[in-house]
């Protein structure tokens, strides 16, 4: 396989601190009920932040279509030059939780080869994920939730009631949580941000063995970058309301739009995955502020290699100007 780029380790740096220049940002508005200003603030941060940043980025997963997001949408060409790479991205991944003070937002983005991306559009996918060491397709998206928990059981040499389902609470999967009860299994409900609820499945600390339910499908990129490059299984399938959502999807170069897709089908090649958390959760601290300086706590990983580095930044207000982590 090739070099992403030969630069890779000044990239995971580089990717870290346009993260972190989004988290920084959106950490302004944690608690203050404006999730709009919040997600501005982290989408102009990280469109800034990328101008420094030395490649040729397509934005593959972004803001939304060009007519409808000002910054960072969908074919946007961001870096300041460099190797093509295809770029996404989620300034603020989880706007809600960080407008109510909740757990587990984080500002995110991946970066794979030229062509390493899914083109998504911005609809529903419905999606599963286990951790690694796990028997390949130990679990279904066509199978039944019965049948996916009775297999995970067995691989796991555990019982189902020893299991922990986590699903996004919504009314749309109240059948899902009915059918993990009625197995016997336990269920974690997370109010928003499945990125950082499929990562869950493979962070022991987290306590989540199985992912299941329907998201975003940008979100679902994302997720199954973060896997490629920490371990474990994702599928998914993407989820259409309407023809017109089937045509774009058709237009956006998917020759099936109905297929069951790996997490290799989403994320390609070499890729790098990047977060850093505004509110806390199991994977990241949520940034500190004090009137001098900010803490962030970021993670960047890289499926070639498999390495996963947590990164604690303090930036100081007196020598770094606010406006540079604002
Ligand atoms: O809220 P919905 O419509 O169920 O959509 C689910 C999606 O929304 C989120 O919970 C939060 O998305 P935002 O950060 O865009 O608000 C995603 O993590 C998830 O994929």
């Amino acid at each position: 396989m090739r070099d992403l780029i030969p630069v890779d380790r000044n990239l995971a740096l580089e990717l870290v601190r346009v993260t972190e220049s989004a988290a920084l940002a959106a950490s302004r508005w944690i608690g203050r009920g404006d999730k709009n200003a919040a997600d501005g603030a982290a989408v102009d941060a990280m469109r800034r932040a990328f101008d420094t940043v030395a490649i040729s980025g397509t934005v593959v997963i972004g803001e939304g279509e060009m007519d409808e997001a000002p910054m960072l949408f969908i074919g946007e060409k961001i870096g300041s030059g460099g190797p093509k790479v295809d770029i996404a991205v989620d300034p603020l991944e989880g706007t809600n939780i960080c407008a109510t003070g909740g757990p587990n937002s984080i500002a995110t983005l991946a970066v794979a080869e030229d062509g390493g991306f899914l083109h998504a559009p911005d609809i529903y996918m419905d999606k599963i994920a286990v951790g690694p060491g796990l028997p390949a397709g130990v679990v279904d998206l066509d199978a039944s939730v019965e049948e996916n928990l009775r297999e995970l059981a067995k691989a796991k040499k555990s019982e189902i009631n020893d299991l922990v389902v986590c699903i996004l609470g919504r009314d749309r999967h109240k059948d899902i949580i009915k059918a993990c009860r009625a197995a016997g299994a336990r269920i974690m409900l997370i109010p928003d941000g499945d990125v950082a609820g499929v990562i869950a499945v493979s962070q022991p600390e987290a306590g989540v063995d199985l992912y299941l339910g329907s998201g975003g499908a940008p979100e679902g990129v994302l997720s199954a970058a973060a896997l490629r490059c920490i371990g474990g299984q994702m599928q998914g399938r993407l989820l259409y309301e309407d023809d017109s959502q089937i045509a774009r999807a058709r237009e956006m170069g998917l020759t099936d739009p109905h297929r069951k897709l790996t997490a290799e089908d989403m994320a390609k090649g070499d890729v790098m995955f990047a977060a850093t958390g505004v509110t806390s959760g199991p994977m990241l601290r949520g940034v500190r502020r004090t009137s001098a300086a900010a803490y962030t706590h970021s993670i960047i990983m890289r499926s070639k290699t498999g390495t996963v580095r947590y990164i604690e930044a303090h930036h100081n207000f007196s020598l770094k100007p606010r406006a540079f982590v604002d």
